[in-house]
């Protein structure tokens, strides 16, 4: 898999070298390569932003600077299995499910705007050539989308078979298809007690059934709590 990351800040991209990305691109599973969009601006103060047509606050992105980045990085031929993701305010929520349909891609390239955001000609020029992502973290604002490429790499790279040491620990996780769409169950470790607080005595009973249907039981219940909207999903296996 092919990661590239084009954005005015690239040095935020750093950090996948560093982290569990770093190890996946030092195995060979992914190929990293930010980019810094002011490469291709050709005035002295490299400019990437222009007043909003139509009037209004800020400042939008120019679409020359994407085209020709488009161009170099991606290439002039449509490709629908480049798949070009735009995090925006305006973007659909990004989920578990985008990113296991993402682990299996080849080539991933975010486009991190900045301001008021990109010219939208930029993303129907995108859509017209490779499949176009437009897609929200969640209901807070950023200032920018370099965050937003940061949690979708890494949800999407630990989703990459070979990455994952141990792949069954993906099966239990809040989110995943195993978990039937509910929230995790606490977890503990030793010591059995800590600061006066116990773990719970049924985990340490060795009874699997018993663990099992306690851990249902909090899952269920956590969901229940602090995730209703998750409750009348059909996958959520609470009705
Ligand atoms: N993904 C996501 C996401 C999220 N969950 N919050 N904010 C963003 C996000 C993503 C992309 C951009 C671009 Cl380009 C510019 N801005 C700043 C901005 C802020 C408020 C209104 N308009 C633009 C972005 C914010």
């Amino acid at each position: 898999m092919r990661l590239d990351y084009l954005s005015i800040f690239p040095a935020y991209f750093d950090v996948l070298d560093i982290s569990l990305v770093g190890k996946a691109a030092i195995n060979g599973l992914v190929e990293i390569h930010a980019h810094d969009l002011r490469d291709w601006t050709h005035d002295r103060h490299r400019t990437v932003d222009d007043t909003p047509c139509g009037g209004g606050a800020g400042m939008v992105m120019k679409p020359d600077p994407w085209g020709e980045a488009f161009d170099e990085i991606i290439g002039t031929e449509s490709d629908p299995s480049v798949h070009v993701i735009f995090p925006a305010p305006s973007g659909t929520p990004f989920t578990q499910s985008a990113a296991a349909e993402l682990s299996s891609a080849q080539r991933i390239v975010f486009c991190c705007g900045r301001y008021e955001g990109i010219d939208h000609r930029v993303i129907d020029y995108a859509r017209s050539m490779w499949t176009v992502h437009e897609v929200s973290l969640g209901d807070y604002v950023l200032n920018g989308g370099e965050v937003a490429a940061l949690a979708i790499t890494e949800a999407v790279v630990r989703l990459v078979p070979g990455f994952m040491g141990n792949p069954e620990s993906l099966a239990e996780e809040s989110f995943s298809a195993g978990q039937d769409g509910l929230l995790e169950y606490p977890l503990f470790t030793r010591p059995v007690s800590w600061r006066g607080l116990d773990v719970p005595e049924v985990l340490m009973s060795g009874h699997h059934g018993r663990i099992a249907s306690w851990r249902r039981d909090e899952s269920v219940r956590l969901t229940r709590e602090r995730r209703p909207d998750l409750t009348d999903s059909d996958s959520s296996g609470i009705h």
